[in-house]
């Protein structure tokens, strides 16, 4: 099966050579082809151009995208989608004067989300995350990470996981698996939190790793949930059971974290909304990528990640849209991408590298998703007429994508 996409008013994030990320100066370049064509066969980009030497090329089928933008699908490298339930009555809370530690400190926030996970059954908790999973695949999302996290027991994560593990075959997107294994202390260990700790390092990691549920392992180091011991910890126990880390760090609090996250070799450091000279850094010598969650800082009214100061000084930067059911109940990366703009300073150039091919590289999967090059997977977001790729961040709230493509089929 062959496919043909003819007339492309442009085409996005075209390179040549497989780039795998980009950094600095370089996120304000984002290449395109203006009045282009892409073939794709099966599910495979294999050639693109300028529609004038478009020649000799026949396809099964033929789309014309004529005022139509074309470009990679979004690359959401941080996700929570596997969740019993919402926490609307918290989100009323909080607009009646309540904030997110007041409602994590009186039993509320991950530990009632936990709660609902550990009495929702594996095929309950697998509906739900199909629907969320579905929605965001028609918002252009074609490779997402998802994290356990709140099962907060061994027998609750590994539900979680199996139900990742379940979506990821179902799918035809990229799905990869995170054990976030300490993201909050669960009551029976409220006075005890080294014991918690002893379970993860001693029973969770090496069940989780057993039965090869997860790519990477992640921490909450967080004042009041995990600290740089506790951290350091369970990022040691992973990395011997082949986990590698990608941690939440810096969201209410800078102490450290972003440092041990590079000694650990991270993949990426995310959140950051608190960010200090020294984590600034320490990233630059490194290949760990920071990772902006804006849509967070949205709905929990926090600081935006500055992320002005991170690709100033010459970093990358991923975006992505942190979807769960406390601080982002929304897994739209077009949201993610105009709110990077708006709020962040971004300009859509950098917007758009960070949530495609840097997005891509925060889940170790830029050589085959993130761009348009040949040989990488089809997986392409057809846009309805619009004047420009400005203009997916500008007219934010619109849905502006008309087809979906994944790995080379409509979706
Ligand atoms: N901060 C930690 N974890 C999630 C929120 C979890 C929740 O509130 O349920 C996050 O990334 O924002
Ligand atoms: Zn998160």
């Amino acid at each position: 099966m062959s496919l043909l996409i003819i007339n492309i008013k442009e085409l996005v994030q075209v390179r040549d050579t497989n780039v795998t990320i980009v950094k600095g100066e370089d996120m304000k370049w984002l290449p395109t082809i203006k009045n282009a064509y892409l073939f794709i066969d099966h599910d495979t980009i294999v050639e693109y151009g300028k529609m004038e030497d478009l020649a000799g090329l026949e396809a099964d089928e033929t789309i014309d995208a004529y005022g139509k933008t074309v470009l990679p699908t979004w690359c959401d490298s941080h996700t929570h989608i596997v969740y019993a339930g919402d926490r609307t009555q918290e989100f009323v809370d909080r607009i009646n004067g309540l904030s997110y530690e007041d409602i994590a400190n009186r039993g509320g926030g991950i530990l009632n989300s936990a709660e609902n996970l550990q009495n929702a059954s594996e095929d309950e908790l697998y509906n739900q995350a199909v629907k969320r999973l579905t929605e965001v695949i028609k918002l252009g999302t074609g490779a997402i990470e998802i994290k356990s996290g709140y099962g907060l027991t061994v027998a609750a994560e590994l539900k979680m996981l199996r139900v990742i593990k379940r979506l990821k075959k179902d799918f035809p997107i990229k799905v990869k698996p995170t054990l976030l294994a300490a993201h909050a202390i669960p009551k029976e260990f409220k006075n005890n939190k080294s014991g918690f700790i002893d379970l993860v390092v001693n029973e969770l990691i090496p069940a989780v790793a057993k039965e090869h549920l997860a790519d990477y392992i992640d921490v909450f180091c967080e004042k009041g949930y995990f600290d740089l011991d506790d951290t350091q910890r369970v990022l040691e126990a992973g990395t011997k059971h082949g986990l590698i880390p990608k941690i939440h760090v810096n969201q209410f609090n800078a102490f450290g974290g972003v440092g041990l996250g590079v000694k650990h070799n991270a993949l990426s450091v995310d959140h950051l909304e608190e960010l200090h000279p020294e984590d600034i850094d320490v990233l630059k010598q490194s290949q760990t990528i920071p990772v902006a969650l804006p849509g967070c800082s949205y709905f929990l009214s926090i600081p935006y990640t500055p992320a002005r100061q991170l690709i100033d000084a010459g970093l990358p930067l991923a975006l992505a849209t942190d979807y769960n059911p406390g601080s982002t109940p929304s897994g739209n990366m077009n949201f993610v991408v105009s709110a990077a703009c708006v709020k962040m300073k971004m300009t859509p150039e950098e917007a758009i590298n960070a949530a495609t091919i840097n997005g891509a590289y925060a889940m170790n999967v830029s050589n085959m998703y993130g761009s348009i090059c040949r040989g990488k997977k089809a997986n392409i977001i057809i846009t309805k007429a619009i004047p420009s790729y400005h203009y997916l961040a500008y007219a934010f709230g619109d849905n502006h994508i008309d087809t979906v493509i994944i790995n080379g089929q409509k979706y």
